[in-house]
């Protein structure tokens, strides 16, 4: 069920076009996603739907009831919407059992009880209530962050880079608790980030803003493998890509003949692949079989090696990222394979 709707929304900021006819669904209890380039418009749609800001034209609605329409809005306060930004901005001059109780109403008999739970909920330890934020690590007042946008119950849940301020471990950590907590509240949640690897692993939806517009929006995993355009395909990851000529359900491409998902494409078309799709092994200087291709360039990154190889038939270069232990030396002969269908673009 649907539980916030965006219909055709657009904000202007004098000539800029911040956001032009957006349009987007968001299923209740759902994690969503909205990534984008720097200036894309992913902020201005996170505060319209907070109410910060009113559109100047479109409509959204949340839970049945609307809460803009064009300019005329619901006020920020009466929408019940948490909204938690990248630096927490928690009140430095009170303690965290302070900041907390800053979301819950005055005067309640079991205050304390509440945040004391409302700790245990973010994984905090309450023996830490009587601190002040700078006390705390990057991570924990993240945590307090969400903890105080928690305490007011929302209905909806909007992260603007709540986790960007954090290093790597920390932040997959603290994404993993956090989207676990909101999944145990059952809170709707929208999360805006400039990093494509948290998007496609913390939301049920990611939507892609490219200069106000909304590129594609859909489940992860159908977004990464068919994006509609290579600008889609090379923000969402690493994309090797081609030209090949369509048939049913194939295509002809340097790499052979490879199963495709055509769908009325014929002819000329520009087709991707995933470069974990792509395998290759060592063969003697000799073979003849296969699509061959020569090693121009390894880089080795830790976990993750880039492979650069020259097709033998006609010298286009490919970049192969991935794991894997074998760092075959420049100059080796090898025969690569494709596993799955390459992709089609619909563009
Ligand atoms: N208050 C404002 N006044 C004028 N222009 C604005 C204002 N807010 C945003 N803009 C412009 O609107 C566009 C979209 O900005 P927005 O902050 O929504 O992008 P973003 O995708 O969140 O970017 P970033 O990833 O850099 O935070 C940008 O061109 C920005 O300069």
């Amino acid at each position: 069920m649907t539980f916030l709707t965006i219909e055709g929304a657009s904000k202007r900021y004098g000539a800029v076009a911040a956001l032009d006819d957006v349009s987007l669904a968001v299923p209740a209890g759902s994690r969503t996603a909205i990534v984008g380039a720097s200036g894309s418009g992913k902020t201005t749609l996170l505060r319209l739907i907070a109410g910060f800001e009113a559109p100047d034209a479109g409509r959204l609605t949340l839970d049945g009831a609307v809460l803009a329409d064009g300019p005329a809005i619901v006020p920020a306060h009466r929408r019940g919407i948490g909204f938690v930004t990248q630096d927490g901005a928690l009140f430095p001059h009170l303690t965290i059992a302070q900041n907390i109780g800053f979301g819950l109403e005055r005067g309640l008999a079991d205050r304390a009880v509440r945040i004391e739970a409302l700790m245990r909920t973010v994984d905090l330890d309450p023996a830490m209530l009587e601190r002040r934020p700078h006390q705390l690590s990057g991570g924990q007042q993240q945590r307090v962050a969400l903890a105080r946008a928690l305490a007011r119950q929302p209905r909806l849940m909007l992260l603007d880079e709540p986790f960007s301020a954090l290093d790597t471990g920390l932040r997959e950590a603290t994404r993993k608790a956090v989207a676990a907590m909101l999944e145990a509240a059952g809170v709707t949640t929208i999360l805006v980030t400039h990093d494509q690897t948290e998007a496609l692993s913390f939301a049920h939806q990611v939507a892609v803003l490219s200069e106000g517009r909304l590129a594609q929006a859909g489940a992860p995993h159908e977004l990464y493998r068919r994006p509609h355009d290579r600008r889609t395909a090379l923000f969402l990851g690493e994309a090797v890509l081609m030209k090949g000529q369509a048939g049913v359900g194939w295509v002809d491409c340097a790499l052979g003949r490879l199963p495709a998902g055509t769908h009325g494409h014929r002819g000329e078309v520009e087709i991707m692949l995933r470069p974990e799709q792509i395998r290759f092994t060592p063969v003697e200087e000799g073979a003849e079989q296969g699509c061959l291709a020569r090693v121009v360039e390894v880089e080795f990154g830790g976990a993750l090696r880039a492979v650069t190889v020259a097709l033998i038939s006609n010298g286009m270069k490919l970049r192969i990222t991935g794991t894997g232990l074998e760092l075959p030396p420049t100059g080796a002969r090898v025969r690569l394979n494709v596993a799955g269908p390459a992709h089609v673009f619909d563009a």
